[in-house]
This record gives C-alpha cells, sequence and structure tokens, in this order.
C-alpha cells in the first residue's frame, strides 16, 4: 500500500543526478535558469511588489541568485542583488552578466532571498559571513533560502555556524536534500518548496513518505481476517492499555491484551487474556504481536520478552523491550520485526548490536541489517530504515507529540497495522503517517488519551 515518493538526495546524489542531466544534453545553464525562474515565481507569490534583496555567493547558488533576481526585476519587482563575491563558476557569470538590476553593499528590504551558498558548501561560513547573513536576515520581514540555508551541511543535516537565522521559506532545487527533512537543520527551513529542474528516478538515500491508502475491509471481511494482534503486557498494563486502544483503531479486527495483572478499569471492547503466557502465544491465530509499552526490566519481564521473540509471529518491540533485548533473542527468527526507540532506546540498541560510528542514517541502516528489524527512529524528525537498505523520512509531525504516552500510541498504531497484513516497512511508514496526522488532527496540548480519539479522524481521511 505504500506508496514511495520524493527522493532526498546526498550533496554526491545530486551531482550525480546533475550529471546524468548534463550527459542527455542539457547544460549548467538551462538547468540554473529552470531553477531560477522556479524560484522566482515562487518568490514573486511571496513579495508580492515588495522590495527584495538577494545575496550571492561565489557558485552555481549565487547564479541561481542573479536569474531569481533578474526574473523578479522584469517582472517590476524592486530588486537590489548584494554579491559578497565575485561568482566563479562559468553559469555564475553568464547570470551575473544577464542581470540588468542595481547592486548594493548592505540593504534593507522586506524579502531577503539568501543564494550566498548552497549544496557546495564545504565549510562554515566563519564570523564575518555569518553575521552578514544574520544582519541581512534581521533586517528584512521575510527570508528565504535557496536550496539550503547558507551554512547548513545537507548530508548530515549540521548548521556550521552559530545561531543561523530560521527562514520563513526554503527552496530546493531540483530535488529534497537531507537538511530539508532532518534535525537540527530542518528547524531553520521553514515552509519547504520543492522546483523541479527535470530530475528522473534517481539514486536516493531516502524518500519522504507520504499519506497511505487505505481500504475499507472486503465485504466478507471477519475479526480474524482483518488481523488478531496480542499486546504483551508486564509490569505495568496501564502503558499496555493505551496502546491497545491506539491499535484497536487503527485497522486490526482484534486486539488482545495479554495480561495477569491488568488495570481495572479497562475499555469493554478489550479483550484480556490472563493465561499463562506460553499458553496464550500458542493461539495460531495470531497475526501480530506487540511487546514493550509498560513491561518493566525485571526478570519476569526479560523471560516475557523473550517467549514472544521465541514465536515466530509479526513482532514490535518498544519501550524496555528494547532495554531488555539481546540479539541472541532474535535468532532463527523469520518473520518481521519493528523496533520503535525514541534517542536513549535507540543509544542502548546501538551498543546492544554493536553498530560502528557514522552518520545518523548510515547507523540506523547499520543497525537495521544488524538486527533484521525495521527501525522507527522517533523524534522531530521521525526515520524509517529498514534491513533491505530502504530509508523513509516522516514529514514533520506537531511538537505538541512530546508528551508521554505517544510513544505507547504510536507503538499500538504500527502493531495494528502489521497484524492487517503490512510489510514492516509499510507499517512503520502508515503508523508514523497516522500517528502524526492524529496529533495534527487533535491540535494543541493533548494528551495521549486524546491522541488515541484522534486517530479516527487520521485513518478516515486515508481511505
Ligand atoms: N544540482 C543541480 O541540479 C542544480 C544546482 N544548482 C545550484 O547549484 C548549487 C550548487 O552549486 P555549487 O556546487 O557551485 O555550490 P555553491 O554555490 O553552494 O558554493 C560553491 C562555492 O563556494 C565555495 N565555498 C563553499 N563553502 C564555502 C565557505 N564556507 N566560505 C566560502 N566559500 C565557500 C566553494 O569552494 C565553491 O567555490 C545548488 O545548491 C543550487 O543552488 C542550480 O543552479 C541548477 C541545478
Ligand atoms: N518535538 C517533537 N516533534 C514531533 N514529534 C515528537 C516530538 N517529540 C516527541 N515526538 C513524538 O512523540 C512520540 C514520543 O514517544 P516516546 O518518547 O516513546 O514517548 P513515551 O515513552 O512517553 O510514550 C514519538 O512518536 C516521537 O516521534
Amino acid at each position: 500500500m505504500h506508496r514511495p515518493v520524493d527522493p532526498i538526495l546526498t550533496v554526491a546524489q545530486m551531482r550525480a543526478a546533475e550529471q546524468t542531466l548534463i550527459d542527455s544534453g542539457e547544460t549548467v545553464w538551462t538547468l540554473m535558469q529552470r531553477a531560477g525562474h522556479g524560484a522566482a515565481d515562487i518568490i514573486w507569490r511571496i513579495c508580492a511588489g515588495r522590495s527584495v534583496t538577494v545575496l550571492t555567493g561565489p557558485g552555481n547558488n549565487g547564479g541561481d541568485g542573479y536569474v531569481i533576481a533578474e526574473s523578479l526585476r522584469r517582472r517590476g519587482a524592486p530588486v537590489k542583488v548584494i554579491a559578497a563575491f565575485d561568482p566563479k563558476t562559468e553559469a555564475a557569470q553568464q547570470a551575473r552578466a544577464e542581470y540588468q538590476g542595481e547592486f548594493a553593499e548592505g540593504a534593507e528590504g522586506e524579502v531577503f532571498v539568501d543564494s550566498l551558498f548552497g549544496s557546495g558548501l564545504t565549510r562554515g561560513l566563519g564570523t564575518e559571513l555569518a553575521d552578514r547573513v544574520r544582519h541581512l536576515a534581521a533586517r528584512h520581514r521575510l527570508c528565504v533560502a535557496i536550496d539550503l540555508p547558507s551554512g547548513v551541511e545537507s548530508d548530515h543535516a549540521a548548521p556550521l555556524d552559530p545561531d543561523l537565522p530560521h527562514y520563513d521559506c526554503t527552496i530546493s532545487l531540483g530535488a529534497w536534500k537531507c537538511a530539508h527533512w532532518m534535525m537540527p537543520a530542518m528547524e531553520m527551513m521553514g515552509r519547504r518548496e520543492l522546483v523541479p529542474i527535470g530530475i528522473g528516478e534517481t539514486e536516493h538515500v531516502a524518500r519522504l513518505f507520504p499519506k497511505p491508502e487505505l481500504t475499507v475491509p472486503s465485504r466478507n471481511a471477519h475479526k480474524y481476517s482483518r488481523g488478531l494482534l496480542a499486546l504483551v503486557g508486564g509490569e505495568m498494563p496501564g502503558a499496555g492499555v493505551l496502546a491497545a486502544q491506539a491499535a484497536m483503531r487503527s485497522g486490526a479486527g482484534y486486539v488482545k491484551l495479554f495480561s495477569d495483572t491488568p488495570p481495572s478499569s479497562l475499555p469493554a471492547e478489550l479483550v484480556i487474556d490472563r493465561s499463562d503466557l506460553d499458553e496464550a502465544l500458542d493461539d495460531h491465530r495470531l497475526s501480530a504481536l506487540a511487546i514493550g509499552p509498560g513491561l518493566g526490566r525485571s526478570g519476569r519481564s526479560r523471560n516475557r520478552l523473550a517467549a514472544t521473540l521465541g514465536r515466530d509471529v509479526p513482532t514490535l518491540c518498544d519501550a524496555d523491550a528494547l532495554v531488555l533485548l539481546r540479539p541472541a533473542m532474535l535468532e532463527g527468527r523469520k518473520s518481521p520485526v519493528i523496533f520503535t526507540p525514541h534517542a536513549g532506546e535507540l543509544d542502548r540498541l546501538f551498543t546492544s548490536f554493536d553498530t560502528p560510528e557514522g552518520g545518523r542514517l548510515e547507523r540506523l541502516l547499520s543497525l537495521a541489517r544488524a538486527s533484521g528489524a525495521v527501525i522507527v527512529a522517533k523524534g522531530p524528525d521521525t526515520i524509517v530504515a529498514a534491513p533491505d537498505g530502504r530509508v523513509a523520512i516522516s514529514p514533520p509531525a506537531p511538537s505538541w507529540l512530546s508528551v508521554a504516552g505517544t510513544g505507547d500510541v504510536l507503538a499500538g498504531i504500527i502493531a495494528s497495522r502489521l497484524a492487517t497484513g503490512c510489510s514492516a516497512m509499510d507499517a512503520a511508514c502508515q503508523g508514523v503517517w497516522l500517528h502524526g496526522e492524529a496529533a495534527c488532527q487533535a491540535g494543541a496540548v493533548f494528551t495521549a488519551g486524546e491522541l488515541v480519539s484522534a486517530i479516527r479522524s487520521a485513518y478516515a481521511a486515508c481511505l
């Protein structure tokens, strides 16, 4: 069901994609024209007749700036260019030669267009240039970054100078890059726009995942055919109940809680199985298992985890399960596993699976390969990595999710999608999307319980 779209490229992949276009008969100049005019269309709508200051650098990003400035000037916008460097590339020199408008040293105006550096940034801006960018951003009402905000190293989404400005809009050229969707740089971008320049299907490091396309149950569906999910509870059954409530609203036909110490107040629809765990796990109708929320970290909890992972049923591990997990527990498994760690749990997994140091995406992929699990690395920029090398990045979800219990809700949603028969990767991506959409629908200051209530409308939006 998951329909992958929107590739995200490293800087090297972007260069290669550009080279492929050039090899097929384009020139850097025609690409710059396409990128610059596309960006100018967006800025024209933003500036709505207000004055524009374009800061240009030495490379092709600076060249884009001249194309943008000339395009806006011809439409009648008051434009000034501040050239921080002379253009060094042939295409940028041509763009400067074609610019017929004014130059300025230090300008005040309404809209600041940062075309100093894009993906060619190789080091920090340094004090003088960074001051210049900060100063210009502070003296304009609106700030727009071309391709990337200057000072951002894209592949690691790293701002290389302190206190760089935040932009109202970032216009990505040709394809998305890592920094557009990964923290911490992602925070600087404001609204993100993409100007296509003709790049087709190309090698990419990740994809931005889209709205899932869910379906109404088939005419002859019954509760088992829609999937039986069991949440294996532990010492603090409340978290398991929260996950179960989320799971009941996320597609599975039947949700059970395996717990010998269930809380006193329970939703009537939730079936509790108090029997011995091994016995409960013998049910051949189980289509997925989830363990972790409220599991606890005792020896008994560890035994429950080992027993659960010992059954070859698609399984989601969250929270305490990720802390207790040891690689040996996964030996011999054929069914998919999903891990849903937050940053702290992820660090423990890196240690447990002896994952080599490296860039964030690279390290997540190493963990996925070493464990055989789909990793859902939660946070403001949730990233999903699969053992087969696929990586998907979630569009940003509301920061109101930063409240206790929302991780249990996510675990329930993803496990429910897994129970419906989705692949682990699809279950993870659909679940993260539903969770983020439920948070949008829930509005401000919600509790985890209120987030659960919003899942229904998020689900309905995907039908
Ligand atoms: N890739 C594509 O398909 C397209 C790319 N275009 C533009 O080209 C840009 C990439 O162009 P370039 O590779 O020329 O890179 P940039 O224009 O980002 O900058 C490269 C230049 O800046 C210098 N430099 C890097 N960091 C510096 C620092 N901290 N201080 C001083 N100098 C520094 C480099 O030595 C080089 O001379 C993209 O971001 C985009 O804006 C568009 O023109 C057209 C299409
Ligand atoms: N600032 C944020 N912006 C967007 N989503 C966030 C933010 N902080 C947390 N989240 C999301 O909220 C959930 C929190 O999960 P977790 O830390 O496991 O919480 P808990 O253990 O309390 O349930 C995750 O899905 C995470 O991606």
